[in-house]
């Protein structure tokens, strides 16, 4: 199996802080990658250098085969590894359908003045109900994003991270403050979604890991713990021990 995205010796320091710390990370194209681990393990810090939003103090990521270490997270999109919620969120006024228009013109690299040109922007109007019908939210096209549910809301954003056409996804706790019906929802959402995609998400649901996860790294102190399917790292006693150890600290 092809390697999609490869970070060797990741480290991030801040002012001589090691936030994250000689981290070796794979992940194979196609697969639910799951980073996990207790409060405060890295994670947060890990995602941001992998996504570009931190420069790494020392390190390589490579993703499919291309050395992007040294670049912006806006370029990285157009290679096809996005972060969803990158997109900072939706825009309230506008509908589901505008919302992903607006993603797709981004794509495409046009222009942002979306209120002027109406006309030109219908000609996305298939491709964008294609992902609204995606994320299972086409009874909902022509209402303002802000009148969704919470869960709703995010489907939206993963709509319209969608239209960016990324073969690479990475997801910054998409079950975060998700009542139960909607964490159920997004699961089958990002199951779907992850057919011919390939996902790396930092998620602190273990239930939800558990469910999605083919692999799963487990951060602690800014190192790697443990690697495996979930069965594999919630037995191993290093990982009990980190959580059990942080939920006393
Ligand atoms: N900009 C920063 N400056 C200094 N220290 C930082 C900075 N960002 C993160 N840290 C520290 O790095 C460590 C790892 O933080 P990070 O947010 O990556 O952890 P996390 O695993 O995402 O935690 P959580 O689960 O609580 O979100 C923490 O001790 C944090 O205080």
């Amino acid at each position: 199996m092809s390697i999609v995205l490869e970070a060797t010796g990741l480290t991030k320091e801040f002012k001589g802080f090691v936030a994250v710390k000689d981290v070796n990370l794979r992940v194979e194209e196609g697969t639910i990658h799951a980073l996990i681990g207790p409060n405060g393990a890295g994670k947060t810090t890990c995602f941001n250098l992998l996504t570009k939003f931190l420069q790494p103090t020392r390190g390589k990521i490579v993703f499919e085969g291309r050395d992007i270490t040294r670049m912006e997270p806006a370029d990285i999109a157009k290679l096809g590894m996005v972060r969803s919620f990158q997109i900072s969120a939706v825009f309230p006024d506008l509908t589901v359908l505008q919302n992903v228009r607006v993603a797709l013109q981004r794509r495409r690299g046009e222009s942002f003045d979306f209120w002027r040109s109406e006309k030109s922007l219908s000609q996305y109007d298939d491709l964008a109900r294609g992902y609204v019908d995606e994320v299972g939210l086409s009874e909902f096209l022509h209402h303002r994003a802000a009148e969704l549910s919470y869960g709703r809301k995010r489907a939206l954003e993963i709509a319209a991270t969608l239209a960016l056409e990324p073969q690479m996804l990475l997801l910054d706790e998409p079950m975060a403050g998700m009542a139960q019906q909607d964490v159920e929802r997004i699961s089958a959402l990002i199951r779907r979604v992850a057919k011919d995609r390939t996902i790396l998400m930092v998620e602190h649901n273990l239930s939800v890991v558990a469910d999605l996860s083919d692999k799963i790294t487990v951060l602690a102190r800014g190192e790697i713990l443990a690697e495996g399917d979930y069965a594999a790292v919630s037995k191993a006693p290093e990982v009990i021990e980190a959580y059990i150890g942080a939920e006393h600290a």
